[in-house]
Order: structure tokens, then C-alpha cells, then sequence
């Protein structure tokens, strides 16, 4: 179990003038969303707490320790991105590139063990992959890859998820299954931080919700707090329809 905090965090857009300074802390056992238009920061965000981006002010700690203090392999031993986009450089396999997520594990030389063999083709199993092993993954259908991504990440047996969209590319099956197994590594005391377009997905699987405008401006707290109908059609210059369904509030956009 780790915890992923920021102190007066203020990311850095070009141009941009500064935002609200951010003070959150990423618990074990919490799913949270942050929401905001295209081009608001929530990638950004999202790279700068993985320490992938220096902050404009303030800073990221990981369990109390300064993310810049610490090298990227200790990092990655307790923290997992799933990228929005997946450049796939080589001609790896499937099985290949789940397995990237143990590297953090091993030593510089070291090669996989029959555990971590097991590791991956469990996690590609969750991920309904299996019998994909050996495929090339320029094969692959963009679900398919976004499956991938995040079998690598499960693989990877991070303490802290950032996924940045981890919905992308998904049918309505494969979103629901992948929101399950993220709820599932919450409950487990994984932390999840992710950022979201859909408020349905929001609304029905996160405990805490960042809002983040596009000038910067930015607020947070529990789930239904911030579902304030008024509040999302202003954050996305978009009237709303409201409506309940099992409980679960349900967002429509209206034209
Ligand atoms: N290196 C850069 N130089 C200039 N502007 C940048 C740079 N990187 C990002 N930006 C700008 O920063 C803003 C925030 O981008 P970011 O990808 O974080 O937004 P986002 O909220 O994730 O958007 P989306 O919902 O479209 O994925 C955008 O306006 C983007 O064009």
C-alpha cells in the first residue's frame, strides 16, 4: 500500500497562467476521476504525478518521499501509467509486452522466472487475452491493445494506478469489466487515479472526483459532492439532462 500526495502542486502549461495550487492525497483503497474538457490538464496532471513532467510549483511525493528523489525503477515498483496512447515501437508480442510490467522487479539482467510467467498470463487471462500470447501487437484492434496496456499495468502489480483514460477504445463489456477489475484493486488497497471523459463512469465507480477547468481552476473532493448538475454543464459548456437509474445518477448531454 502506498500513498501519492501533492503539496501545493501547480502543473506547468505553456502559456497558461497558474492554476489552483492542488493538495491531494491519493489513498490506498480510493478510485478517483478527474473530469475537465479537452485540453484542461487532466493528462498533464496525470504525467506529473507519475513524475513523467515537472511541476510549474509545488511537488508529488510517494509515501512521504519527493518523487525527484527517487529513481524511476523505485518508482516503478509502486507505480503503474496506463497512457492514453500507445506508441509501440517494436515488433513485440503480446505475452512480451505484458511481462515489461515485471521489469521493475527484476534486476538489470535478470531474466522472467516461472512467477512471473504466471503473473502475465493471469493478468492476460483477467483481460480476456489469453490465446493472444504470440501475436504481434501491430495485430491488434485498438480495444484489444487497450487491454494490453492494462494487462502490462496489472502485471506491473503497482500500488498506485494512474490511467489516463483507461475506458479508450472499450466496448461496453470490456469498460465495465476493466472499471470492475480497477474497483477490485481498490478494495484490494490499490489506489487509482484516472482521468475521465464519461460522467456515467464517473458517477456509478469513483469515491473522489478532481474538476479541472481549463484556466486551471480546480476542486475535489467525495463523488457526489461534486456531481453538481450545474457545476458539469459550466466545467464542460454543456447543458445536462439528470436522471436516476438503480440509485446511480445518469448524465445525458442535451442539445
Ligand atoms: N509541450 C507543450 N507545449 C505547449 N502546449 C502544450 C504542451 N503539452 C501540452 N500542451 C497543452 O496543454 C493543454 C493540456 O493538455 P492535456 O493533454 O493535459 O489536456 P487534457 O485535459 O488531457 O485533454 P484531452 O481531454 O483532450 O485529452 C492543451 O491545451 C495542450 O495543447
Amino acid at each position: 500500500m502506498a500513498v501519492l500526495s501533492t503539496d501545493k502542486l501547480q502543473i506547468d502549461i505553456p502559456g497558461r497562467a497558474d492554476g489552483s495550487p492542488l493538495d491531494i492525497s491519493i489513498q490506498p483503497g480510493e478510485l478517483w476521476g478527474v473530469l475537465g474538457p479537452n485540453g484542461a490538464g487532466k493528462t498533464t496532471l496525470l504525467h506529473t504525478l507519475a513524475g513523467l513532467r515537472a511541476p510549474r510549483h509545488g511537488g508529488v511525493s510517494l509515501d512521504g518521499t519527493d518523487l525527484r528523489r527517487l529513481n524511476r525503477r523505485q518508482v516503478a515498483r509502486t507505480l503503474a501509467v496506463v497512457f492514453q496512447d500507445h506508441q509501440d515501437s517494436f515488433p513485440a508480442t503480446v505475452l512480451e509486452t505484458a511481462l515489461v510490467g515485471r521489469h521493475p522487479h527484476l534486476s538489470p539482467w535478470d531474466l522472467d522466472t516461472a512467477e512471473d510467467m504466471n503473473i502475465a498470463l493471469d493478468a492476460l487471462a483477467r483481460l480476456e487475452l489469453s490465446g493472444m500470447e504470440s501475436r504481434v501487437i501491430s495485430t491488434l484492434s485498438g480495444g484489444e491493445r487497450q487491454r494490453l496496456a492494462i494487462t502490462t499495468a496489472l502485471t506491473q502489480q503497482p500500488a498506485i494506478w494512474l490511467a489516463d483514460e483507461p475506458t479508450n477504445h472499450l466496448d461496453l463489456h470490456h469498460q465495465v469489466a476493466i472499471m470492475r477489475l480497477l474497483r477490485d484493486q481498490a478494495h484490494s488497497g490499490q489506489a487509482v487515479f484516472m482521468c475521465l471523459h464519461d460522467l456515467n463512469i464517473a458517477a456509478r465507480w469513483c469515491d473522489r472526483l478532481l474538476l479541472l477547468q481549463p484556466d486551471g481552476q480546480a476542486c475535489w473532493g467525495r463523488a457526489e459532492e461534486m456531481l453538481v448538475p450545474d457545476a458539469l454543464e459550466r466545467l464542460y459548456g454543456q447543458r445536462l439532462q439528470v436522471g436516476t437509474i438503480n440509485g446511480a445518477r445518469v448524465f445525458v448531454p442535451v442539445e
